[in-house]
């Protein structure tokens, strides 16, 4: 098992309970989708599944590494994209990419990540000067810099134009193939339909449903997962 949470809770300073008592588990090498409305909670798990915050209470592991307990060695195993990477602008993509490698005693071939990422004709351009698409490649490689287990992909496609969206599509299948798990939070149902093993739904603070998206599909009788998920968002009572 890659991922593992049980009956866990966080509440805010301000008494906001983002997340109330969700359990899910995601095995090694799948891809595993968190959706729900804005405000659900979806931020929140990854943010503490990537030991950004600490949970008020409930069992969280990665790769049987407790969370907050062990936090040192779980930020050596999980890559995180965040919707807004904070690329270094005025450096090269080799060398911001370099950077992130630093950081990391066990690292990834930098030349296999450009090649991956389809980087090679802007290693020498600055972070800055990169169209929105290639950002996101660039903070997909300094994700993957340190050869992680689990990448955690935040809303990875907004903004991309049709092209990109599907390039980022064979990136995520290739980073399945090679035996990584990945976490994805996004909004486009097709894109949750069409690369998820399984999705989550998380509506406030609780995870309405979880399966594959097939399962969701049919328990709705509906032909799409975007048909389906707004079924079950009217069974909620949500407009
Ligand atoms: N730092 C914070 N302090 C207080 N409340 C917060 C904080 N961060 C998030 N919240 C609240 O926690 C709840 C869950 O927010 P979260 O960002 O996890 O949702 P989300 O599902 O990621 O939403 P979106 O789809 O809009 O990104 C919301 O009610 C939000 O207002």
């Amino acid at each position: 098992m890659s991922i593992e949470v049980e009956d866990l809770w966080k509440i805010y300073k301000n008494r906001v309970e983002a997340l109330r008592g969700i359990s899910f588990s995601v095995n090694s090498g799948e891809v595993f989708s968190l959706l729900g409305p804005n405000g659900a909670g979806k931020t929140t798990t990854v943010k503490i599944l990537s030991c950004v915050l600490k949970p008020t209470k409930g069992k969280v592991s990665v790769l049987g590494f407790n969370i907050p307990e062990m936090c040192n060695e779980v930020r050596k195993i999980v890559g995180i994209v965040p919707q807004e990477f904070q690329g270094f602008s005025d450096l090269t993509v080799e060398d911001n990419i370099k950077y992130f490698s630093s950081l990391y005693d066990k690292k990834s071939d930098i030349d296999e990540l450009i090649d991956i990422l389809d980087l090679k004709k802007y290693v020498k351009t600055k972070f800055k000067q990169l169209s929105g698409g290639y950002k996101r490649r660039v903070a997909i490689a300094c994700a993957l810099a340190g050869d992680p287990k689990i990448v955690y992909l935040d809303e990875p496609t907004v903004g991309l134009d049709p092209k990109s969206r599907r390039n980022l599509w064979d990136i995520v299948r290739d980073l399945k193939r090679s035996g990584i798990t990945v976490l994805l939070t996004t909004h486009y149902l097709d894109e949750a339909e069409i690369l998820s093993d399984k999705v989550a739904v998380i509506y406030d603070g609780r995870i309405v449903r979880i399966g594959t998206p097939k399962e969701l599909m049919s328990e709705f009788n509906k032909s799409n997962l975007e048909e389906a998920y707004l079924a079950l968002m009217e069974s909620l009572g949500e407009q």
